[in-house]
Parts: C-alpha cells; structure tokens; sequence
C-alpha cells in the first residue's frame, strides 16, 4: 500500500489496467489511457515490487531464466522502456509550460502526477530534494509544491500543509536557487529583478570569444538559450486567483513587501552546493546595471538571435528538444513568438514523451529515456552469456540490433547550429533527440559488431562512426595543458576552459558549465574502438593511436588507492568496472599490469561479510568511497565484471559475489530494483532499472566463460 492509498487523495488514483505505453520503431515512447489492455511490458512496468521466493538456481539455470524474462519484457521496437526516473525539478517544466500556454492537463495525467509527488513527499519534514532519495531542499519543496496546486491540491491538504510548513521553516521560496527563480518569475509567483541575470545578449557575442555559450557543455546552453530570451523579455503568466494564493503560501511575508531585487544572491543554506564566486557576483552586478540601461532594441535584437538557436535546436531534434528542462522553456519561448502555431503544438505533444508512469505515480524523466544505451547493453550482455540465439532470446536480440540499426543518425544538423558532425553517432535515448554521445556511440557500435561481425555493409557504416568518434577525443595543446589529453568527453570534446565554472549561476550542480574529460566515456570509447580494429583497417593508425592515448589518460586519472572516480553511476565501483574492462580489452590483466593490481584491489577491500559490494551516493558528493551497509545487486555486478575481466587470480572473492546475484533472483528469473545506480552533475541520482538484468547477466555470463575455460577470461 502506497503512502498516497493511505493518504486519500482527491483525485484518486487512475486504473492502472487501462494505461498502455505507446513506443514508435525509433523508440519513442507515450502513455495512453483508455480501454486497451495492458502487456507484458506494462505489467512488467507498472507491477509493484512483488517478493517471489528465491529461485535458488543453478550458474546455467539463472543465466537462461534472467535472459529469458528480460527478453520477455522488450518492447517489440527492440528497446526495454523504464522508468528512467529520480530528478525532481524536472515536472516543473511540464506544468508550468501547461499553465503558460493556457494547455489542459487531461485528468488520469494529473492523477498520477500527484500521486507520485504525494509517495516522495520526505516522510519526515514532507518536502521534496533534488532527487528522489534527497533530503528536502527550498528548490525541491519550492516547485513541486507549486505543482500539487496548480494541478489542483487544496493548500489545507495534508501533504501540501505538511510542505508548505518545512518550506517556510527553510525561508520561504526567496532561497530558491538560479533555476527556481526562474521557474517561479515564469510563473508570476516571483518578480524577474530578484534572478541573477541571464541576458540573451550573451549569445550574440563573437564565436571566438572564450566565454561565447556555444562553447558550454550542450545541456547549459540549450537551457540557457531559451531561458536569456525569457529573461530579457520578463516573461510572465498572466496572474489568476489561484497563481494570487499561492503567491500567499509560498513566503514568509506578504508577497507586496518582499524586496526581490534584495533576494538575487540569496539561496538557501541547505540547497547551496556550489556558492557564487566574486566573479560571478561581479559580473551579475555589472549585468543588472546593463540590463536596466540597455536600449529595448538591443534586448529584443538579441533575443531574435537566442529564438534562432532555439528554432535549429528544435529542427535537429525534431522538435523534441535534447531534455525536458530546456523543450519546457523552448515550449514557453515558440509560445511568446508564434501563439498556438503548429510548432507550438508539436512542441508541446513532443514534451509529453518525457512523462513516464510508474507504480508510485507519473513523472518527468531525465531525458525522453535510455533506449540506445540500454538496448547497446542488452545485446552486449547476450552474447557474453551466449544466449544471443537462443529460443527465448533470439527475437529480442536481433530487435534490439535492428532497433540499434535505425537509431544510428544518418543526417547533419543545420547549418549555424554550432553542432559538429554526427553522421554515423548514436545518441543516449533516440534518433529524434539527435545528440551524439561518445561513449553511446562506441557502445552501440560494439553491440551491432558482436552481433554482426561479418556483415561488410555494417562496417562500412561504422566508418562515419569512428569519424566522429575520433573527431571526439580531447587532445589539443590546452588538454596536454589541462592533462586531460587523450580523454573523451560526453557529447563534444572539451571547447572551453574549465574556468568557465567560475562564472556556474545555477548553485545546485557542479561542472555543468563546459565538457570535462570523463573516466568512463573513455573507456568505453576504447572499448568501441577495439572492437573496431578487430574487424577493419579503416584508418587503422588513427585508430591505433586514439586508443592509446586513451589508455595513458585513464592510467593518469587512477588515484593513487587503485580507484577512478565515477561521474554518471555510483561511483567508484561503476568506474572502476569500465576501467578495468578497458584495460582487459588491450591486454592488460591482474598478472602484467600494476595499474590493473591496483585496480581490483580497491575492490576486494571493499567486498561487504555477504560477498557483495553497495556504494552509497555519498561517494559522489565527497569524492571517497562510502560503503552502504547493505550490498547492491547492481554495484555488485560492477564490481565483479571488473574483477573477472582483470582475471583476478582469486576464485573465491569473486564466487561470493556470485552466490550473492543467485540468491537475490527470483524464481521468474527477475532480479527486484533495489537502489538508484546512476548520478550526475555530483549531486543528481537517477535510476537506471534495466541495469538489474544487464549487468547481472554479464557478470554471470563472464564467470560461466570463466569456469569452462580453466581460469582464462574469452575475449
Ligand atoms: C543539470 C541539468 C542540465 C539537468 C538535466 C538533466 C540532464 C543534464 C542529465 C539527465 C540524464 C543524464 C545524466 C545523462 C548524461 C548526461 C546528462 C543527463 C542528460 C549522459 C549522456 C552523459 C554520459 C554518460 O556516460 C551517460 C551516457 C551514462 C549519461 C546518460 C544520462
């Protein structure tokens, strides 16, 4: 029974019988309600975690029944749709965008969007954090406060009273950081000269300046890109009676006495994770004197230039925008310039492929999903336990690997976007969202060569795969500067100085500024080229060496305990796992490399009494491995891909974990969610629930290898 069953609330939950998810051959995904019967994917996905009793199993009894019922619940696109849920000021976005542009929210929708905000309520202070397992902060309370009543809560309900008293008890809403300012002007709850200012001015600068926003990371400045055009606009709803109540709930004083402008540096102690630099403070304080002084048609030509961006951001991505948070500002932004036009409409139907319903309740995701990665992994994971073919498995296998076919881009972005090439990349979710990702890329290009090595048509594809790929690495003089030569980063090499994070306004993430080199987009980067060079000579030197660099940057990032520090999953066993499966990869094992010793040491001192491994989020936050008391299925898996792709020499250690991964599976062959895997920006957790079979299946697969072929690991 769920918090919001035990709560009551008006309106109560929908039927969750009558939800079915829509998913296109290019994965993407929508909710439906209505009289159509659920399948197995929604079962699978909506289904509460139900205790089945332990199958018990043996090694080949578990590998088969786990890839069976993971392969059960594909969806017949060849992607495996999750929740890919646990940020909490994504709604916000939805909701706020719906009440701007006057766009009903239909009713099972808001049902469910309550719901979840009711069953993540903090259950002690009944506020919300930035993620799901967070403690309560100003900016989570805030904005999902604000939601329960837009959509409809009364204020005296138990859960927004219960809120609404720890909001107050932290401040009030004037603590909120950069973005829940934002957010809360848009919605008229908040007066635009109380937010540090973002003026769209900023993106007519020249391209050769350090500073020019096409230079930061793509997630900040497809953000930022709308949010200077509201800015410079002040955009705001048209206030109503009920936007006036809430004005009245969200602060300590009455909202006509608060000096906003007072408020523009002020954040919440407990939000704080990164305070302003002077420079920042400096620079902000030179843009309010500008943006009171600066003539009208300066502000309004630049925001012509901020509209531009938006527009090619919404023709690469098919209107889908790269996330939600910026498609909810460009929904706002096509709103102001062209009404109700058809793009606006087709903006707002696109943003509705972000929502995902869950058994707690519907929410935003991260992004429109994890297709590409998940399914890179699910073909991956078949052919090391060798079930690719079959009977249970070889459909879903070669859906996956069609799926992965369709989803690699095939066309550029248009002209003056400031994006590179990405013929021939793949991005983290769909073709649609149109971003390549390095190490998505070698991922998936490493899945479709498992799975077709001698398909001569496929290679020549992959061709434009490690032309972009290559184009990737970090190696120009700045990064021998920034000894991050040979590093690959997320989505474009490194274009600015990391010194950019001086000027970082947001104050609840770090290093979202610019790119940064990253342990894993590197490993698997190496990954993928390997793979590669195993079956074409295709600008083999290049190859050749882009591999080796890469190897010298992650032997340069292991610190001096054996450890590399994880960025986008929990944390140093995530990395560690990569690491050492790019380390195996080139023929470095626990026998002939220190590095690799060292590595797999780490590890082992970390094995928990039951013979697995857990790390806490902690580990994120503070940059030293904090273990959890309990083990973790999937952190388990990690740690024991790393050691049985190192050859750790000892057995043993390796065989506890593995009884641990046979114990905790279900006599279905399914493995029960037990923790958030995935992080990012350090503070952010998110989930990744296909990884419960993934990374056990290949775990699984590589110890079976490892037993029948007397101590040596396949490659
Ligand atoms: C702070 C901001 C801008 C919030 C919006 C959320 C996005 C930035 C997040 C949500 C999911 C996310 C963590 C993701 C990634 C980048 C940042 C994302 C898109 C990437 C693609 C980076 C590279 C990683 O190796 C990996 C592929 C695992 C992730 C996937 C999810």
């Amino acid at each position: 029974m769920y918090y919001s069953d035990q709560l009551g609330i008006e309106p109560s939950a929908t039927d969750e019988l009558h939800w079915t998810l829509e998913v296109s051959d290019l994965g993407n995904q929508k909710w439906h309600y209505g009289p159509q019967k659920p399948s197995a994917v929604e079962k699978h996905l909506l289904q509460a975690s139900r205790p089945l009793p332990s199958g018990n199993p043996s090694l080949d009894d578990a590998i088969e029944k786990a890839a069976a019922y993971f392969a059960g619940v594909q969806h017949e696109s060849g992607t495996w749709p999750n929740m890919y849920k646990g940020p909490m000021f994504v709604t916000i976005g939805y909701v706020a965008s719906a009440k701007f542009t006057g766009t009903s929210i239909p009713d099972h929708v808001t049902k469910e969007l309550v719901r979840y905000l009711v069953n993540t309520a903090h259950p002690v202070d009944g506020g919300w954090g930035l993620h799901e397992t967070d403690k309560s902060t100003c900016f989570g309370t805030t904005i999902n406060y604000v939601i329960l009543r837009l959509l409809g809560l009364g204020a005296d309900h138990p859960t927004c009273a219960k809120a609404r008293k720890t909001l107050l008890a932290m401040g009030g809403a004037t603590g909120n950081p950069h973005w829940g300012k934002i957010w809360l002007s848009v919605l008229n709850l908040y007066k635009w000269e109380g937010v540090n200012p973002a003026p769209s001015e900023l993106f007519a600068l020249p391209y050769w300046l350090p500073v020019h926003p096409m230079k930061w990371w793509v997630h900040t400045r497809a953000i930022y890109a709308p949010v200077s055009y509201l800015y410079n606009c002040k955009a705001q709803c048209k206030l109503d009676p009920l936007l006036e109540q809430i004005r009245d709930e969200i602060y300590t004083r009455p909202f006509a006495e608060i000096d906003f402008a007072a408020c523009r540096n002020k954040v919440c102690g407990i939000d704080l994770y990164y305070p302003h630099t002077k420079v920042l403070d400096v620079v902000n304080w030179m843009m309010v004197k500008y943006d009171r002084y600066r003539p009208q048609w300066l502000a309004k030509w630049s925001n012509d230039i901020a509209y531009g961006l938006v527009l090619k951001e919404l023709e690469n991505t098919d209107d889908l925008s790269i996330a939600p948070v910026n498609g909810a500002f460009n929904s706002i932004v096509v709103y102001i310039e062209e009404g109700r036009s058809k793009r606006f409409e087709r903006v707002a139907e696109r943003l509705k492929e972000e929502l995902f319903l869950s058994p707690i309740g519907m929410t935003m995701m991260g992004t429109n999903g994890s297709q590409v990665w998940d399914s890179s992994f699910a073909v991956q994971c078949f052919h090391v336990a060798q079930v690719h073919n079959h009977e249970a498995v070889a459909t879903a296998h070669d859906r996956a690997v069609d799926f992965l076919l369709r989803s690699q881009f095939d066309t550029e972005c248009v002209p003056g976007s400031y994006r590179d090439k990405r013929r021939g990349a793949w991005p983290f979710s769909t073709k649609d969202q149109g971003y390549t990702v390095s190490d998505c890329s070698a991922e998936a290009m490493k899945a479709v060569l498992m799975a077709r090595p001698a398909d001569r048509e496929l290679i020549q594809r992959l061709h434009n795969t490690i032309d972009v790929l290559l184009t990737l690495q970090n190696v120009d003089w700045s990064s021998r500067l920034m000894s991050y030569y040979g590093s690959f980063s997320t989505y474009e090499k490194i274009k600015a100085t990391p010194l950019m994070e001086l000027l970082n306004p947001a104050e609840v993430f770090g290093n979202i500024m610019v790119e940064y080199p990253y342990v894993e987009c590197t490993d698997s980067s190496i990954l993928g080229l390997v793979y590669f060079r195993k079956h074409s000579s295709y600008r083999a030197a290049d190859v050749e060496r882009a591999i080796s660099r890469a190897l010298c940057y992650i032997e340069k990032a292991q610190n001096p305990d054996g450890s590399w520090y994880g960025c986008w999953g929990i944390c140093y066993t995530y990395s560690g796992m990569f690491a050492l499966e790019a380390f195996s990869e080139t023929g470095h094992s626990y026998a002939n490399s220190d590095t690799v010793r060292k590595g797999c040491d780490f590890l082992v001192k970390r094995q928990l009494p039951d013979g697995g491994w857990g790390e806490s989020m902690k580990s994120c936050e503070t940059h030293t491995y904090v273990s959890t008391k309990e083990s973790n299925l999937v952190q388990t898996s990690w740690a024991l891909i790393g050691l049985l792709l190192a050859e750790y020499p000892d057995l043993t250690v390796i065989e506890r974990g593995i009884r641990l991964l046979l114990q905790r599976q279900a006599s279905d062959g399914s493995w029960a969610i037990e923790g958030v895997e995935g992080v990012f920006n350090h503070s952010c957790a998110i989930e990744y629930p296909n990884y419960r079979f993934i990374f056990p299946i290949k775990a699984l697969g590589l110890y079976r290898r490892r037993l029948h072929q007397g101590g040596r690991v396949w490659r």
